[in-house]
């Protein structure tokens, strides 16, 4: 399957703002592939070095040696909802990415409803954003990050402030973010395919719908990639990679993982 996210050997460091001049190496040499249109966990304990390998995807952390493919664009949503829903209504938050894109009001307007609509926040549109919970503005975060329309979202360790119904909330909206995006491809493929159907005859549009299927199933949808230490969160996961020590230890399905951890000992 194609990658929708590759970090291949990245290597970083990192000096504490506190203790200048004595830096420590939090990424070493981890090599990391994140299956386009999959949800996928970077599962790892605290200050193994996660959140320093998404920002180096996200390219806002260059690492001293590695290479580094995303798919553009990608959307960052950071684990405090504080410090990235800062306008005074929900509309305005969500809003607030596109104006670089001198869009008409009425094309904001239905984008920012549409992004609204997918993280089930579409009754949220003028209410204060002080008002809402934890798992309310995680989910005003992302629909902000929706509303540009990413190929892979940036996950970083969005429940760690928020209550066990929030957190399954906001895990339960990312999955369905990633299977209706899947669905929406699957149906343009069937759309294709019919389509060629109609021009090139039946036993041509077999092996022509084939193709746009192979095709579409290369460009499958919206990718999240997201970073917790929470070993039950696994269950959201189509694909896991687990990090120790600024190193990718481990990767494959969430069932692997468990096998893994128990062989490490872990109580799973
Ligand atoms: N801005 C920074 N300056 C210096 N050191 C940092 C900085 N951010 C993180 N670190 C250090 O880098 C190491 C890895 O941090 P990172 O946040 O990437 O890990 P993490 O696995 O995401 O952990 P957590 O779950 O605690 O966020 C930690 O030891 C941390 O102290």
């Amino acid at each position: 399957m194609a990658q929708a996210c590759t970090a291949t050997a990245a290597s970083a460091q990192r000096q504490p703002q506190r203790r200048r001049g004595i830096s420590k190496k939090v990424l070493d040499r981890a090599s990391l592939e994140v299956p386009r249109g999959s949800f996928h966990m970077l599962l790892g304990a605290n200050g193994c070095g996660k959140s320093t390998l998404l920002r180096v995807l996200a390219g806002l952390f260059q690492p001293d040696v590695g290479q580094v493919h995303v798919d553009a664009p990608c959307g960052f949503v950071f684990q405090n909802p504080d410090h990235q829903v800062v306008m005074p209504t929900v509309a305005a938050d969500v809003a607030f990415g596109l104006g670089r894109y001198q869009l008409a009001p009425a094309a904001v307007h239905a984008v920012v409803q549409h992004s609204l609509a997918q993280v089930r926040l579409a009754e949220y549109a003028e209410r204060p954003t002080s008002s809402l919970s934890g798992g309310q503005k995680q989910r005003v975060a992302i629909a902000g990050a929706l509303a540009e329309c990413p190929q892979v979202l940036l996950l970083d360790e969005l429940t760690t402030f928020l209550d066990y119904e929030d957190q399954e909330n906001v895990l339960q909206c990312v999955r369905r973010i990633v299977d209706s995006s899947r669905r929406q491809q699957a149906q343009q493929v069937q759309q294709q395919a019919a389509a060629g159907a109609a021009g090139a005859g039946a036993a041509a549009a077999t092996a022509g719908g084939q193709q746009v299927a192979h095709a579409a199933a290369e460009e499958a949808g919206v990718t999240a990639l997201w970073v917790t230490h929470r070993l039950e969160e696994l269950e959201y996961a189509d694909s896991v990679s687990y990090m120790d020590g600024g190193r990718i230890a481990f990767s494959g399905s969430p069932a692997e993982m468990k096998a893994y951890m128990r062989r490490l000992g872990a109580p799973v």
